[in-house]
């Protein structure tokens, strides 16, 4: 089922930040949601999860099972890589599928708590966290982002691999990464 977004409106205090949004989202495709800085995406973003209500509005056909990177890492910061991931996991999943994930985008220490890990690192496995848990949805609010340019092109090849036929919904100011992926894209305004 598409997801359809009808009539959002938020303001926090005075702050008008969405005016009668609307958009439809297809189900197991890509889609950007992409503008400027403050223009809402991540609000939207939460609304789309269920973590933020909307003033007025309707959301129809989020799926139950939804899966998210935050802009915050929100990792088990004394765990290591694999059992970060393995937490989200089903039966199914063996530690060394997960060990080659978090290994294709070049995650090899495996035993180290991720506390010790660069931003980039812990952003990595937060993405293999997210796309390898279970869910029918995801969300990914500026994946990419504090990536140097190798990783970030070998992150999105991973990214695009592992979520074809899938619903995500990715949020990010950057143009350039819409072109690189294969998306449809939802262009949000200035606010600011
Ligand atoms: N909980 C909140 N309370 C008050 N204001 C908020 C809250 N959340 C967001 N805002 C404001 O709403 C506006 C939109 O914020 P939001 O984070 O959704 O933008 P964004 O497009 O995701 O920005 P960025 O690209 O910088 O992450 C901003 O002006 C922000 O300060």
């Amino acid at each position: 089922m598409d997801i359809k977004v009808t009539g959002i409106r938020k303001s926090f205090g005075d702050k008008n930040v969405l005016d009668g949004f609307d958009a439809v989202i297809k189900e197991n495709r890509l889609t950007c949601i992409m503008g400027p800085s403050g223009c809402g995406k991540t609000t939207l973003l939460y609304m789309l999860m269920g973590l933020e209500p909307q003033d007025e509005g309707t959301i129809y056909g989020i799926p139950d099972k939804k899966s998210a990177v935050f802009q915050e890492d929100r990792l088990c910061e004394s765990f290591n890589a694999v059992s970060n991931v393995r937490m989200v996991c089903g039966k199914g999943m063996t530690d060394s599928v997960i060990a080659n994930h978090l290994q294709s985008i070049g995650i090899v220490d495996l035993t180290q708590p991720v506390r010790e890990f660069s931003g980039g690192m812990k952003r990595r496995v937060a993405i293999v966290r997210a796309i390898l848990a279970k869910s029918d949805i995801l969300f990914l609010d500026e994946p990419f982002k504090g990536l140097d340019d190798d990783t970030k092109s070998l992150v999105m090849e991973y990214v695009a691999e592992n979520t074809r036929n899938r619903t995500v919904i990715l949020v990010t100011h950057s143009l350039d990464e819409v072109r690189a992926l294969d998306c449809d894209m939802i262009l949000m305004g200035e606010k600011e």
